[in-house]
């Protein structure tokens, strides 16, 4: 399991931005293609592994999006995507994420009080998108079942334990060392 999806992350060019090492992978980028057996790899590890009492799969844009598609058509579970663009829909909630090579306004939409959700996205490395975005859930009274980071590169998922309480589930840990992608474990090691 997860042999080739730790093949894939290996062979990943490094490209960047400022002083950022930013890995290019089909996971995280859909760049190169995807291959449907490791999208299925991946899927069927945060079903193994995450909880899904939930009413509902969250994604979050644009990296989120095929992994939830995939968990929620495994699971019969709907999905809602927190986008980065701005409906002014009644309720809408705005989020300001920073990453370690950018930011953006994110907006959360048809998440109500008391409802039980899955949040899921591709990495987790600076932290800063899962920390502004697990605190405004959290806020709007949504009970975070799980939250999933499929990669966790560097110190993502301490960050974030330390910011908000929340353990993220991650498939793969990795760093990038030397211009490379080095692994360092997986959640079946
Ligand atoms: O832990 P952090 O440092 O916050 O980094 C993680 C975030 O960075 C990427 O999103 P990005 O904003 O690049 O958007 P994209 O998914 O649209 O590429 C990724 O999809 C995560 O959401
Ligand atoms: N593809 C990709 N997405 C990221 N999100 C945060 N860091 C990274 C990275 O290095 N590569």
């Amino acid at each position: 399991m997860l042999e080739e999806v730790k093949k894939s992350l290996e062979a990943s060019p490094i490209v960047k931005k400022g002083d950022y090492n930013y890995f290019v992978n089909p996971i995280s980028d859909g760049v190169p293609a995807m291959d449907p057996k490791m999208l299925r790899e991946l899927s069927l590890a945060v079903y193994k592994h995450a909880d899904l009492d939930v009413d509902k799969i969250v994604a979050v844009e644009a990296m989120g999006i095929h992994l939830a598609t995939a968990l929620s058509l495994t699971t019969d579970i709907p999905f809602v995507v927190i986008r980065k663009r701005q409906y002014g829909l009644e309720g809408e909630t705005e989020v300001y994420q920073k990453t370690g090579y950018g930011s953006s306004n994110l907006y959360v939409n048809d998440l109500h009080e008391g409802e039980k959700i899955l949040l899921i996205d591709d990495v987790v490395s600076t932290g800063g998108t899962l920390i502004a975005l697990l605190n405004t859930l959290k806020d709007l009274g949504l009970k975070i079942k799980s939250t999933v980071a499929v990669i966790e590169k560097g110190e993502g998922k301490n960050i974030v334990k330390k910011e908000t309480g929340v353990d993220v589930i991650s498939i793969i840990k990795l760093d990038v060392i030397n211009g490379k992608v080095v692994i360092e474990k997986t959640i079946e090691d």
